[in-house]
């Protein structure tokens, strides 16, 4: 995350890093959202490889144990069946990680509510993007959650030619495009958005521009999680 602020802690309680075991240790690559006891949501792009995967719940600092984290395996990762690795402009950036056990819920970990299918906020609804991703282009990963006011940019003026263009599809969200931004390492987290006096989280961190995070009329991008209802639904069903 570009600019904002460091969280308040678990303050975001569906919040999740993902990270892969590398060297005899663990190390942050991804954000994510708990949807389920046992489902978390993040991006195509984020598990496309075949890593060892751990998904830590109710963090706050990713490089110190506060007491308060669920250190969780993963049994299964479904990966949207039209994702394509080398055409991110397609959409389709969302899968879903089974969790080997259930969650605890608790005032650190709790789900997240998710949007009903088809809904699209308007232009400048307020959302806040999450993460422990890079905190500056090319930067490092910040060691405390971050969060930046990152207000919805309509479909109309993300997709002007000086904007994205046709990179972004209706099945994304855009949001920001001033000085704050998400960055490599908030993928796949969430995008909180204020609907109702409620966050929902309304899409899953996906690409910034390739020259720099916070580009000028590049806002960052989402997967909008509200044109995979019924595919979130078919995949995590309790069954
Ligand atoms: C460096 C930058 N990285 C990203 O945007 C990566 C996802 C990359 C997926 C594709 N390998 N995502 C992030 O950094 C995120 F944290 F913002 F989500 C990037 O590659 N951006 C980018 C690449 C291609 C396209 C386009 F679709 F136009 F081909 C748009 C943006």
């Amino acid at each position: 995350v570009v600019g904002g602020e460091v969280a308040s802690p678990n303050s975001w309680p569906w919040q999740i890093s993902l990270q892969y075991l590398s060297g005899g240790s663990y190390h942050h690559t991804c954000g994510g959202t708990l949807v389920r006891r046992n489902w978390v949501m993040t991006a195509a792009h984020c598990v496309d490889t075949s890593r060892t995967w751990r998904i830590v719940l109710g963090d706050h600092d990713i490089y110190n144990h506060e007491g308060r984290e669920q250190y969780m395996s993963v049994s299964q990762v479904v990966i949207h069946p039209n994702w394509n690795r080398n055409n991110v402009a397609a959409g389709y950036d969302i899968a879903l990680m089974r969790l080997s056990s259930d969650a605890t819920l608790n005032s650190y970990v709790k789900l997240a509510t998710l949007p009903p299918s088809g809904q699209v906020l308007p232009h400048n609804n307020a959302c806040y993007i999450t993460g422990w991703g890079r905190t500056q282009t090319g930067g490092s990963l910040s060691a405390k959650l971050k969060q930046a006011y990152l207000p919805v940019v309509a479909h109309s003026t993300c997709s002007r030619s000086d904007w994205w263009g046709s990179t972004v599809k209706n099945t994304m969200v855009c949001a920001g495009g001033g000085s704050l931004s998400g960055c490599q390492g908030d993928s796949g987290g969430p995008l909180n958005c204020q609907v109702s006096g409620q966050y929902v989280v309304h899409g899953v961190t996906s690409f910034v521009s390739s020259s720099g995070c916070n580009a000028y009329q590049k806002p960052t991008v989402f997967t909008r999680v509200s044109a995979y209802s019924s595919w979130i639904s078919g995949v995590s069903a309790i069954i």
